[in-house]
């Protein structure tokens, strides 16, 4: 890896491109973690600690990226009753982390619970909801009993988190262009499943590149794979950082 590159990717230049990014870690141990977190760093300060890390490491691991000045998306993607993921919520909220997510599908009573424990902690976190995971198509929508599109669900449940006034969405890039129309400016719009298009979009079903996703709007993206599973994550970052820089000068 070239000093010259980190230099440059850790440049004022590309400010904003690193503020819009939360790194995956989803991997199989605490150690490859902190590993890959050491070598991406220099550049990148946001991560997203997801279900297999969480259930592997916990609140624990969260702490000590916490400890190094990270910025934390808990991505818990919370489904359960209200007074269950507002239990949940005011525990997480015990700590400074930037954003943690619920299932907007969880209904209005959940969302409104999951609001007013985020509003009654000490730190309140960016709390967004999962509209329609990624790795969904019309195909596994019908085969769930849903006779809708899953533009028009994330439609819907965009709606919903409006309504209980959570801070954003997670969504595809393919929905933002329909969001933009929806949602004020300042609502988060959070979009895993971009991919460079020579990348594998693994079991990503409605993917775009991640500098069309951030002209169509989205406020963060989260690069997992293509970088956990890079063999020069640094140089595989430059790829997407630059096509972030790229998409931002045409927001
Ligand atoms: O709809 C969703 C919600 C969350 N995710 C999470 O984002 C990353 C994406 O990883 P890739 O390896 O870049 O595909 C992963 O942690 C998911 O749990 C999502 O993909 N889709």
């Amino acid at each position: 890896m070239s000093e010259a590159l980190l230099q440059e990717l850790a440049s004022p230049a590309f400010d904003e491109a690193r503020r819009r990014i939360y790194v995956a870690l989803d991997v199989d141990s605490e150690a490859r973690a902190l590993e890959f977190v050491d070598r991406l760093s220099p550049v990148v300060d946001g991560y997203k600690v997801g279900l297999e890390l969480f259930h592997r490491a916990g609140m624990r691991f969260v702490e000590s990226l916490l400890k190094l000045n990270l910025r934390v998306f808990l991505d818990v993607k919370l489904h359960d009753i209200p007074n269950t993921v507002a239990g949940a919520l005011r525990a997480i909220a015990q700590y400074p982390v930037e954003m943690v997510n619920v299932h907007a599908s969880g209904g209005p009573r959940m969302l409104a619970a999951a609001r007013e424990a985020v509003d009654g902690s000490p730190y309140r976190p960016l709390l967004v909801g999962v509209t329609v995971l990624t790795s969904l198509n019309d195909a596994d929508l019908r085969a769930m009993g849903l006779a809708v599109t899953p533009a028009a669900w994330v439609r819907h449940l965009t709606e919903q988190a409006l309504q209980a006034g959570l801070d954003g969405v997670v969504c595809s890039a393919q929905e933002l262009a329909m969001l933009r129309e929806m949602v004020p400016p300042s609502f988060e719009r959070v979009v895993p499943g971009t991919r460079l298009t020579d990348d594998d979009a693994h079991d990503q079903a409605r993917v775009m590149p991640p500098d069309e996703a951030i002209r169509h709007g989205a406020s963060r993206l989260v690069l997992g794979r293509a970088l956990t599973q890079a063999g020069d994550p640094v140089a595989v970052l430059a790829r997407y950082l630059r096509a972030v820089k790229e998409g931002l000068n045409h927001e």
